[in-house]
């Protein structure tokens, strides 16, 4: 069994969280629960799980050194990934350390391979269509212009651009006509969290609709949560539900994409796995080796939420049953413009039972930002969907300086 010992002495448990926003604030909770000594970084002060956490540093998490730094400096148990953009060749070389005895065991969350492959489309495209031979939207990966002119014709019209280090839809255009052309390869080049590059030209899925499979590999082996559905505005999510209702046959075959991708990828803990649906067919996108943001809806939607189940897996503990209580949605409040957030008409958001909110306590917004997301439950999930909107609907966000 694992122990756990008292934080702040020389017997905690400690938890090193690579990356400080709201999804890592409700793990960093969860984790607090169970006595865990929590370490948040980011890069930036003052980020969401900084503000629960024990201790917190900012630090340039691209820079391999500075991470190497952190570590060798607050000698964490386990080190949690929490975003993409980390200098994962830096996890890699410290898990092969810890392999053979230094770092003191320590464990990169699920893997310090996850994290690599899924930091990079190329990553976790090449391993799920061409080693694992999942289905996927056709693909090609790109360096230049004329080369992405190419794949474009190749792969034709509509098609999906996105540099292949981003997320939330940064740098991602939808290609329609010809006109569409140019100006995503610029939007590519400038959207990307690691500058100009490469770019994945992907053919456009025409799907029914989308879920996010959470699956939890844990101490006694890999349980999944119900499908959760979502809807997506400029590759970013702005609503989820759960449970989406499916087919039998594409419930199974989603759950037997998920594991075999999670299989591989191995490791503790929560992967959010991305998959296209139509009719009985499904097709892998992506996987987050981490708690999903459409996931945010179990919060209010399951008695474990996403991130509950990742403290668990984590530190090694069982996970008997994952308890639905109902129809349940959750919607994204995104602020526009540039200032500290403050929120008006909390109260009328939270008027009807069955509602629920969360406000991030993000310092600044610079452009648009998720800020805050309404929960609700309801009789059905039309009923859920709309009370959650309804709820973020009410409130008012100001931007101050
Ligand atoms: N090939 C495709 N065909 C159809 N729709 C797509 C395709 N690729 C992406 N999309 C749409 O864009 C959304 C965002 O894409 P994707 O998940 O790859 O971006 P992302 O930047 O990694 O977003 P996040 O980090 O929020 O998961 C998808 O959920 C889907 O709605
Ligand atoms: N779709 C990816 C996603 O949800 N990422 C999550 O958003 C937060 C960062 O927000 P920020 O970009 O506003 O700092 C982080 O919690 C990260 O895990
Ligand atoms: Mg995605």
């Amino acid at each position: 069994m694992p122990m756990i010992g008292t934080p702040l002495s020389p017997h905690a448990t400690r938890v090193l969280l690579l990356g400080s926003g709201e999804l890592g604030k409700e793990v960093a909770l969860e984790l607090q629960r169970f006595g865990v000594e929590v370490i948040a970084a980011d890069r930036y002060a003052n980020a969401p799980a900084m503000q629960v956490a024990h201790r917190s540093h900012v630090l340039d998490m691209l820079d391999g050194a500075a991470i190497r730094a952190l570590i060798e400096r607050e000698r964490p148990h386990i080190v949690v990934p929490e975003i993409e953009a980390i200098h994962t060749p830096t996890l890699v070389a410290i898990e092969d350390e810890a392999r053979a005895g230094a770092h003191g065991g320590l464990r990169v969350i699920p893997t310090a391979r996850a994290a690599r492959l899924t930091m990079d489309r190329e990553g976790i495209r090449r391993l799920a269509a061409e080693t694992l031979q999942l289905p996927t939207s056709p693909y090609q990966f790109v360096d230049t212009l004329d080369d992405y002119r190419a794949a474009v014709r190749e792969i034709g019209l509509p098609c999906v651009v996105k540099p292949v280090m981003s997320s939330s839809g940064h740098g991602q255009s939808t290609l329609r006509t010809e006109d569409d052309i140019d100006r995503a390869w610029e939007y590519a080049q400038t959207g990307g969290r690691a500058g100009a590059g490469r770019v994945i030209v992907e053919g456009f899925v025409d799907f029914e609709y989308e879920i996010t499979l959470l699956t939890v590999r844990h101490v006694d082996g890999t349980s999944f949560c119900d499908p959760i559905g979502h809807l997506q505005r400029d590759g970013d999510y702005r609503e989820s539900w759960q449970p989406q209702p499916m087919s039998t046959k594409a419930l199974q075959r989603s759950q037997e994409i998920a594991k075999a991708v999670t299989d591989d990828l191995g490791g503790w803990g929560v992967f959010g796995v991305e998959l296209f649906v139509k009719g009985d067919e499904v097709w892998f996108s992506e996987v987050s080796p981490r708690p999903h943001d459409t996931g945010l809806v179990t919060l209010a939607s399951q008695d474990l939420s996403e991130f509950a189940l990742h403290a668990r897996a984590i530190l090694g503990l069982p996970i008997p049953a994952i308890r639905q209580l109902g129809p349940t949605a959750s919607c994204a409040i995104v602020a526009e413009g540039h200032g500290v957030p403050v929120f008006g008409n909390v109260g009328n958001a939270l008027r009807e039972p069955d509602t629920a909110l969360r406000l991030f306590g993000k310092p600044r917004v610079a452009g648009h930002r998720r800020v805050a997301v309404t929960l609700a439950r309801g009789r059905d999930l039309d009923d859920a969907r709309i009370r959650a909107r309804d709820a973020a609907a009410a409130i008012t966000v100001r931007l101050e300086e």
